[in-house]
């Protein structure tokens, strides 16, 4: 792990530390807001020295050892056997789809996730706020209440009002979400400390549209996925977005919908299965760029993701 000594002042580094910022990676997903108030001076000074770090970890033909390399940060789903296989939970700077059949708990898990996102960095949060956009069924915000009640009884977290910080939008079609990734969302990631953007789902606006429009469709899915990547890079968080399965008849099998240009756009694909009508579930990584193709099961619970008896 790329320590942050020698690279800064021993002053800067101490008062880095008392704010529990330790490694470059710590230093380049905090806010510039948040790292002016820990050390002093401008966001704009602070963007220069996060410049110089960022050259210094990505120098070109350096040699490094096997354990320098930077693990990508994660984002803990609160649940141990999906955090296990996934190395610590949701890749931060990268989309994860969670695709499967309807039922399954994919609002679930993107619900529990947006109430993770705000814990403390030592319990495998960002202490971020959440982006939630529907596509299809209006927002649960009363599964949201109930998780949320539930939630800080167990973080022990009683005085934290999560649901203050998860951001709701409605956006059913593709106009609608195009509006909201090029120019709302923008405005409010400047605005507000978010750590996480949540598509439920992303098939949702893609669907009902006929033939003629195929093409314009492939173009939209490209650029939507193209601004989802420019958003995770340029404000460090993790995009999350859940996709429906198409039957593939011919083959008597289901797989994600949107097709190869939109598996192509994606780092992490992962599935929810359900087993027969019991709460538990598989959760199993189909493709990403540094996990082996894993699974684990886990249940959903009122209290939400869960595998208490089951590791
Ligand atoms: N409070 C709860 N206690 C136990 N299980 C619950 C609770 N709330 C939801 N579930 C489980 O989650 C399932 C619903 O999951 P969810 O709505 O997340 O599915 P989904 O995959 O998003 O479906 P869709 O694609 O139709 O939106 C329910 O069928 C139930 O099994």
């Amino acid at each position: 792990m790329e320590k942050l000594q020698p690279l800064v002042s021993a002053e800067i580094y101490q008062k880095l530390i008392k704010s529990g910022i330790s490694t470059t990676v710590d230093f380049l997903i905090t806010n510039n807001f948040e790292l002016a108030k820990s050390i002093g001076g401008s966001t704009e000074e602070i963007e220069e020295m996060k410049l110089k770090l960022s050259k210094h970890i990505h120098k070109p033909n350096r040699i490094i050892k096997a354990i320098d390399l930077e693990p990508w940060p994660r984002l803990s789903t609160g649940c141990k056997s999906i955090d296990g296989i996934l190395r610590k939970g949701i890749p931060v700077g990268r989309i994860t789809e969670i695709f499967g059949c309807s039922g399954v708990g994919k609002t679930q898990f993107c619900l529990q996730l947006a109430l993770q996102v705000q814990l403390p960095i030592d319990a495998g949060g960002l202490e971020k706020g959440a982006v939630y956009i529907c596509t299809e069924d209006i927002f649960p915000a009363k599964r949201l209440h109930q998780l949320a009640n539930l939630f800080k009884i167990k973080n022990n977290l009683p005085g934290i009002d999560f649901e203050s910080s998860v951001y709701l939008k409605h956006a059913t079609d593709i106009d609608e979400l195009q509006k909201c990734l090029f120019s709302e969302l923008p405005i409010l990631l400047r605005r507000e400390n978010i750590g996480l953007v949540i598509i439920d789902s992303i098939a949702g606006p893609f669907r009902g549209e006929n033939t003629q429009q195929y093409i314009t469709r492939s173009r939209d899915l490209i650029q939507i996925a193209h601004k989802l990547n420019d958003i995770c890079e340029e404000h460090k968080l993790a995009v999350v977005c859940t996709n429906q399965v198409a039957e593939d008849i011919e083959n008597s099998k289901t797989e994600p919908a949107l097709g190869i240009a939109w598996s192509n756009s994606i780092n992490y694909r992962c599935q929810i299965l359900r087993y027969n009508d019991s709460s538990v579930r598989e959760f199993e990584i189909i493709f990403s760029p540094d996990l082996a193709r894993k699974k684990c099961i886990f249940y959903i619970t009122q209290e939400g993701l869960d595998c208490k008896d089951l590791i």
